[in-house]
């Protein structure tokens, strides 16, 4: 376990843009010594976690229902309250009107919230695919950056979430899937509180881009704290998904 003294504790956390701050807490904080950090796409964070290749994964908050046992070990997510910027269903036809929907192989919270929107909020049942052309397709992550302007139809899936609920949303927690000690887990606390406060040096050394404005993106679109209503939305979306968890696509089942 992890109160070995030689072994090092294993975190994955996602490769995109939104978990900067918190790469960049963990890099400035004494924890990376005794840490052995990859960075993953969400679905692989999950797998990890699953399959115990971690100790510790920034995982999408879907896969903790494929998890025997888990903590949260950490006051911050990748969340947001209203449009998040990121997560998409992309479209050339209104979402009344689509029948076919392919899910991104990388998401697993995304695909899922999808589903749940297509069920409850907008009331369609289109087929959904893993690839191939479809009418609209679900799209998470660096990936969506510039990209609004090629589609006559943008959902943004949190700001549909908070649509449907009046809840924030959560995509991603700091899970652990056995118990971690008290100290452990303060000391990851205050590297990634350090990583969020840090924000404005962060931003001084990532590109900008003239089709996406990152710095507003992880001042504002992104919502890193894990407060008491994204709690409350996390719930929510875990009891949504397990109602609609039969249905899913075997690739894709969480
Ligand atoms: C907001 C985002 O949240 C991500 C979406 C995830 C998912 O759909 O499974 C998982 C982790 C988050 O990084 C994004 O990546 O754009």
């Amino acid at each position: 376990m992890m109160n070995d003294r030689n072994q090092k504790l294993r975190i994955s956390a996602v490769s995109y843009t939104n978990t900067k701050p918190f790469i960049y807490g963990l890099e400035h904080s004494g924890i990376l010594n005794k840490v052995e950090l990859s960075r993953d796409i969400p679905a692989d964070c999950a797998q990890k976690l699953i399959d115990n290749q971690v100790d510790i994964g920034l995982i999408p908050v879907a896969a903790l229902l494929r998890l025997s046992y888990y903590e949260i070990v950490a006051d911050y997510c990748i969340g947001a309250t209203g449009a998040v910027n990121s997560v998409f269903v992309f479209s050339d036809i209104p979402v009344e009107d689509i029948k076919t929907i392919r899910l991104d192989p990388q998401s697993r919270t995304s695909n899922n919230l999808a589903r749940i929107l297509m069920k409850k909020h907008w009331k369609i049942d289109p087929v959904v695919l893993n690839e191939g052309e479809a009418d609209a397709q679900v799209l998470i992550g660096d990936r969506t950056f510039g990209r609004k302007d090629e589609f006559n139809y943008v959902y943004d899936l949190a700001e549909e979430w908070q649509k449907l609920t009046g809840l924030p949303f959560v995509f991603a927690v700091w899970a652990a899937n056995k118990p971690i000690d008290e100290a452990i887990k303060a000391e990851l606390n205050a590297a990634l509180a350090y990583g969020i406060e840090h924000r404005p040096e962060l931003l001084k050394t990532i590109e900008k881009r003239s089709d996406f404005d990152i710095d507003y993106y992880l001042m504002h679109s992104i919502d890193f704290v894990f407060d008491e209503k994204k709690h409350e939305a996390l719930n929510l979306y875990l009891e949504y998904l397990k109602e609609i968890d039969h249905s899913l696509v075997p690739e894709f089942s969480i």
